[in-house]
């Protein structure tokens, strides 16, 4: 299948030299350079270009997903890889999930969105479950249209108060499963090495480069 036009050997073809990466959100954009350091392009962030924040009209991760990386190659005019990921609680059926960013309300306070997820755990009651995970869906677009994208997650437990000063949005407030500290006290090649995010860029390295 040498030929398939959509085929690893056609894309790694179209992958060398400048990557868009369509977040606005910086705590990604820093996570996302890291894991694209041993790979050989040249990232550049979406706030570098001036892009729009699309709209998220999705009802899953993968279809946001593949919206903001569809929207950023079309006007870029290069390959662009996008982010949509959540926490998701057990108690909460899966809240706050891909509204996990508009729990942090237009002033993106996450400190106000941890302690809202909190009350509602306790308002589950004393027995409610403290298990969550995290999911990442990463896309990868072309200006040509094509878009493909991979879903990675880990698994872990609620912990209250939040704890540490590293990494972004609910970290501090989230314990993989198998470890006795939290994202937020993890340096962060620590938490490359077990996050969503790494588990779907895992997945999009072996179909990609
Ligand atoms: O590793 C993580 N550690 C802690 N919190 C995380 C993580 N990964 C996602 N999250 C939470 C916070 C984030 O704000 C939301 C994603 O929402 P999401 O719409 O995908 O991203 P966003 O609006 O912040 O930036 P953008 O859409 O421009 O990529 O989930
Ligand atoms: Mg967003």
């Amino acid at each position: 299948m040498a030929d398939d036009p959509n085929g690893p050997q056609a894309i790694r073809k179209l992958l060398p030299g400048k990557l868009v990466i369509a977040s606005h959100n910086p705590g990604k954009v820093r996570e996302i350079r890291a894991l694209l350091g041993p790979y050989g392009v040249e990232p550049i962030s979406a706030a570098d270009l001036d892009l729009p924040e699309p709209e998220e009209t999705g009802t899953t991760f993968i279809a946001n997903a593949e919206l903001k990386a569809m929207q950023a190659a079309d006007l870029s005019g290069l390959p662009a890889l996008s982010d949509d990921s959540g926490l998701c609680v057990d108690a909460l059926l899966g809240d706050p999930g891909i509204f996990s960013a508009r729990w942090a309300g237009p002033a993106k306070d996450f400190d106000l969105a941890m302690a809202s997820v909190w009350q509602k755990v306790e308002a589950a009651g004393p027995g409610a479950s403290r298990s969550a995970h995290f999911v990442c869906a990463l896309a990868l677009a072309w200006p040509d249209g094509h878009v493909e994208a991979f879903e990675g997650r880990v698994d872990g437990t609620l912990v209250w108060p939040p704890r540490g000063g590293n990494g972004f949005g609910y970290d501090a407030m989230f314990q993989p499963l198998g470890h006795a500290i939290s994202f937020g006290e993890m340096d962060p090649e620590a938490k490359h090495a077990m996050s969503h995010r790494a588990d779907a860029f895992a997945k999009l390295v072996a179909a990609v480069f």
